[in-house]
């Protein structure tokens, strides 16, 4: 199906707008049969594609059919200079981009095989399975660190027990690596962590509401080395279960992380493309692409 033209968004979301806020439903699509707690179990899918994806703003053509797979419960890194297209194709993955005025788009998105922008789908389906987290922390920073994990619950009026909301705010924190610093601290504001922790605080809030991907935009450029090894740490956990795609300037980052790897490019006054993709190891040790392996050894961007 194609999308030529973009309806906007209705206003409940418009609190992404400012990045704001992160998926909204809580959902469990595609769990694992099994005796676990919900909170701990783990969604079967999770493998996202992007098929002839072109993105505009206004008139302007900033990415051209650009098709990705990107496999279930493994991290996949999108590298690539300033401006060739990364974001705005990371936001219509969960149909974010659609919340800019001017913005259209054309091409498929399919997550498990199944339209994310299929009409006849609610549009809070695809932002309950594919989670966001921003560059900045954003945490609500008067709430608590329990409320902040369970802001989608709240969001979306979804009725729990205090039990169920403990055991799903222990688990989202342990899940995002940050159980063990908080623990002893959960009615504190989540605006007194460090930034560190506010990011993973976002990623524990993202994951209360059990996506199958989580989308990450340059998660670690605000922070230390230290929070950036643990928040990595985190991924790598996290990917066993879910799939992750982040955007990242870092090139030691994405070889790190990520186990597929894909290049995007932007030539002056052209829309942005996929020069290369593929295996992480081999993106960076055999590039295919001339342009890649000046992009991944540092000669540009
Ligand atoms: N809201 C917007 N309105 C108009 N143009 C936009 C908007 N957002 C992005 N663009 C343009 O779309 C192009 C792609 O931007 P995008 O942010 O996706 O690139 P990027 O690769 O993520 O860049 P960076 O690495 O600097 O974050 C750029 O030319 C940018 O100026």
């Amino acid at each position: 199906m194609r999308h030529d033209s973009v309806v906007p968004a209705p206003a409940a979301f418009d609190l992404y707008a400012d990045d704001q806020a992160t998926t909204v439903i809580p959902a469990v699509p595609g769990e694992v049969p099994g005796g676990a707690p919900a909170a701990y179990r783990v969604a079967a899918g999770g493998e996202l594609e992007a098929r002839e994806v072109s993105a505009w703003f206004g008139e302007r053509l900033v990415l051209d059919r650009v098709s990705l797979t990107m496999p279930a419960r493994s991290v996949t890194a999108l590298i690539g200079p300033s401006g060739c297209g990364k974001s705005t194709f990371l936001r219509i993955l969960n149909r974010m981009h659609e919340l800019v005025p001017s913005a259209a788009l054309a091409g498929e998105v399919l997550l498990d095989g199944e339209d994310v922008y299929d009409p006849r789908r609610k549009l809070t389906d695809a932002r309950r399975s594919i989670g966001m987290v921003f560059q900045k922390p954003n945490p609500f920073p008067a709430m608590s660190i329990r409320e902040n994990v369970l802001a989608g619950l709240r969001l979306t009026g979804t009725k729990a027990s205090r039990a169920e909301k403990d055991e799903l705010v222990e688990s989202s924190l342990v899940r995002a690596g940050l159980w063990t610093e908080v623990r002893d601290r959960l009615s504190a504001p989540g605006g007194g962590l460090s930034g560190g922790q506010q990011q993973r605080l976002c990623i524990a809030r993202s994951l209360a509401v059990r996506p199958e991907v989580l989308l990450m935009d340059e998660p670690c450029s605000a922070l230390d080395p230290t929070s950036t090894r643990v928040i990595e740490e985190t991924m790598t956990e996290l990917a066993r279960e879910i799939t992750i795609v982040i955007v990242t300037h870092n090139m030691q980052q994405a070889r790190r992380v990520s186990q597929t790897c894909a290049f995007f490019l932007a030539a002056q006054g052209t829309p942005g493309v996929i020069v290369e993709h593929g295996d992480t190891d081999a993106m960076f040790s055999t590039p295919r692409d001339q342009r890649t392996s000046d992009y991944v050894n540092g000669r540009f961007g």
